[in-house]
């Protein structure tokens, strides 16, 4: 963060002595006029300003048969039966072992298997996959992305997340921030949660894209945005997807066209810690992918795309341990709106 500037003096750590550390003024007067809170958009207004426009929510899920049947019915019993918000539910079955398509169907979504939309291009796996395939089946003015891993959800999150889109067309984008909890087995850590983000993601954020230093959740895994903007943008196939989205839009659109909404807290399934080393290295490789595209860092060599993990297993290569790779490359699709165009090109 810049130290620069009028910005918006913040509370040092060093409490033993007067320091003045400022965010960016950019970052200081974007906060307070881009933020609000789920509570602060009644559904009555929102009806009032959806007008014609359509809302579709867009559930990626991979495995999720034991919590994504709740999320659909809250979403249908609030905003598709009790009140016309939404127009569409659709759950990505993303090559999901177990029930999930069953039990999603059952619920009252529309369900399409990841792999089954777009058929003619080679399949590919990863959450940002599941997330553009469902951008391409679905047809809402305005797409809401849930997560289905989710304990306490309730439909305020896709009413927070619709306000802004509702009310203000300047707005683009609409991250939802939340407390995140992180529970174990030995019991829950109340802020415990949000790991790759507090080590990985916003320290580099912070480094390389100060203004987006006011995102409380930037790896947050509900939002929502504009066909129109979502539609000419690229998706990172993976989990480098949401950064990949953030920067995009900040560099195409400017800060001003994101928001961000108090959702209140957020529970959900974690992952293992070499399953988030992973993630953290898709999103470092999103954010290296960037930092060329918009020449914000040029690196005399790109960075290697294989992270080598150990984990207890048979020994080799002379340690104890069985080392584990995996590409993390940053894989995506191009804007949909580039390959729609070429597909009608064609036909
Ligand atoms: O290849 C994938 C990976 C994840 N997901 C879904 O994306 C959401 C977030 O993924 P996950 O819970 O694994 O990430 P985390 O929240 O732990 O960062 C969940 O609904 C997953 O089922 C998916 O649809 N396809
Ligand atoms: O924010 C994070 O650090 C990770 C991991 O969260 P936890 O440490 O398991 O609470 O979760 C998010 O990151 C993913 C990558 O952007 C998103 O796809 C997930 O939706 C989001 O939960």
């Amino acid at each position: 963060m810049s130290g620069s500037g009028k910005g918006m003096v913040v509370r040092s750590e060093r409490a033993n002595e007067k320091v003045e550390l400022k965010v960016s003024a950019d970052v200081g007067s974007w906060l307070p006029r881009r933020s609000s809170h789920a509570a602060d958009w009644r559904r009555e207004d929102l009806l009032a300003a959806k007008g014609a426009t359509t809302v579709s929510v867009v559930i990626p899920a991979r495995d999720e048969e034991e919590t994504v049947g709740d999320i659909v019915r809250t979403i249908r019993r609030d905003l598709v039966e009790a009140i016309p918000l939404v127009d569409e539910v659709l759950v990505v079955d993303s090559r999901s072992q177990d029930d999930t398509a069953r039990v999603a169907a059952e619920a009252g979504a529309t369900v399409v298997a990841q792999d089954s939309v777009l058929p003619m291009l080679p399949g590919m796996a990863g959450k940002g996959e599941a997330l553009w395939k469902g951008l391409a089946a679905t047809k809402g003015d305005l797409v809401v992305f849930v997560d289905g891993d989710l304990y306490d959800f309730t439909s305020d999150y896709v009413t927070g997340l619709l306000g802004p889109l509702l009310t203000d067309e300047s707005v683009a984008y609409v991250k939802g921030f939340y407390h995140r909890p992180l529970v174990g087995a030995g019991g829950t850590d109340a802020d415990g949660g949000g790991r790759v983000t507090e080590l990985v993601a916003r320290p580099l954020l912070n480094m390389y894209w100060p203004e987006l230093a006011g995102f409380v959740q930037p790896l947050a895994g509900e939002y929502a945005g504009r066909r129109e903007v979502l539609e000419r943008i690229p998706f990172v196939v993976n989990y480098g997807v949401e950064v990949g989205h953030l920067i995009d839009i900040l560099e195409a659109h400017g800060l001003d066209a994101l928001a961000q909404v108090d959702l209140g807290k957020r529970t959900h399934r974690h992952q293992s810690t070499q399953a988030l080393g992973r993630m953290s290295g898709q999103i470092m490789q999103t954010m290296f992918d960037r930092l060329a595209r918009y020449g914000r860092l040029v690196s005399a060599q790109p960075p290697a795309t294989l992270l080598a993990q150990f984990r207890r297993g048979e020994s080799g290569h002379g340690v104890e341990r069985e080392m584990v790779l995996t590409d993390v490359s940053c894989q995506q699709r191009p804007p949909l709106a580039e390959l729609l165009a070429e597909v009608r090109e064609i036909a």
